[in-house]
């Protein structure tokens, strides 16, 4: 159905000893995206993976990819993730001060851009940006680990980025940390479009059935 929300299982809770099981895991479940979180232990405290990890997962799969970089001086970093092959790039309003200027780097690139706010960033800082975004992305957890419970106050968040949306061009509102069974009809009620999740699709005896469960979040 035409309304589901699209989801993006994170590599972050794969093995990363074999993330080939990962991807293809991921490819069978029919999920839409492949989300990878980039850490540098700098904006949040953990370390991840860097460009070469994306351009090695970007040989494995047609899926696109959506990379959500939680690293401080973002702009230093774009280009190497643009050359690795990503289809989103979406980086954090408190990393940096001339988001827009970024955001035009990644649009001319002809990759797709977004933002990423932490909880306690307010949704009016994006306002002077409905026009450039191709995707929000609201954090619903503070970013830097995986297995963390969903903060129920970001979804009125989402709601707010969503009603600030209505009449400018359509974004993928994504909501990203704790989503699973028990908090996905609230996430998509609120208004996501694109749910992440990484513990509760890598935790699941049948990936595609929890795609499907999270798909089917409003209908059920
Ligand atoms: O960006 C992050 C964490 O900072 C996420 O993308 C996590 O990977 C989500 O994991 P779960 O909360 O779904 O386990
Ligand atoms: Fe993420």
């Amino acid at each position: 159905m035409n309304n589901q929300p699209l989801v993006a299982p994170s590599v972050l809770s794969a093995d990363f000893g074999d993330i080939a099981a990962a991807i293809d895991r991921i490819e069978a479940s029919q999920a839409d995206m492949v989300h990878l979180d980039v850490m540098d232990g700098h904006f949040v405290p953990n370390i991840t993976f860097g460009p070469k990890m994306v351009a090695d997962i970007r040989k494995r799969t047609k899926l696109p990819l959506d990379v959500h970089l939680m690293v401080d001086n973002p702009e230093s970093h774009v280009d190497a993730f643009i050359d690795a092959g990503a289809d989103y790039i979406t980086f954090h309003l408190e990393a940096v001060t001339h988001a827009h200027r970024l955001i035009q780097r990644i649009r001319d690139a002809k990759v797709k851009a977004g933002i990423s706010l932490v909880p306690s960033t307010p949704a009016s800082a994006i306002s002077e940006l409905l026009e450039d975004l191709d995707l929000v992305l609201v954090m619903t957890v503070n970013p830097g680990f995986g297995g963390q419970k969903l903060i129920p106050g970001c979804l009125r968040k989402v709601t707010q980025i969503k009603t600030m949306f209505e009449g400018a061009s359509p974004i993928l509102l994504s909501v990203d940390g704790g989503i699973n069974r028990d908090t996905v009809r609230a996430a998509v009620s609120a208004g996501a479009n694109l749910l992440v999740s990484g513990s509760a699709f890598f935790r699941a005896e049948d990936p595609a059935e929890e795609v499907r469960f999270l798909k089917a979040a409003l209908s059920s």
